[in-house]
């Protein structure tokens, strides 16, 4: 897990995503689709602040659906 180190090193907050009925407390879910059928990521209500800015992390990208999912997560929280 690399992301709570950069965001460490970078002077950053650590906002995970994570699969659905991983994180407590209230979150906004994306569903997104995936080489193999759909899956969908959830973060925190309130994580990110209008015009924060953010640095995605993840191991890999292969369609991009994640990555795509991320952005839509970030985009709930500035509009
Ligand atoms: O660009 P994409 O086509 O979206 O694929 C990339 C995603 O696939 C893997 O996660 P996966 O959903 O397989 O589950 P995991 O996090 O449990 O490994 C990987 O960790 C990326 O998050
Ligand atoms: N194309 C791919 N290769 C390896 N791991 C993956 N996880 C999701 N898509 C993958």
């Amino acid at each position: 897990i690399f992301g709570p180190a950069i965001a460490l090193a970078i002077g950053a907050k650590f906002i995970p995503l994570r699969k659905p009925k991983k994180l407590p407390g209230e979150v906004i879910s994306e569903t997104y689709v995936l080489e193999y059928g759909t899956d969908c990521l959830e973060m925190h209500v309130g994580a990110i602040e209008p015009r924060e800015r953010v640095l995605i992390v993840d191991d890999l990208v292969a369609t991009g659906g994640t990555l795509c999912a991320a952005i839509n997560l970030m985009g709930t929280c500035w509009s």
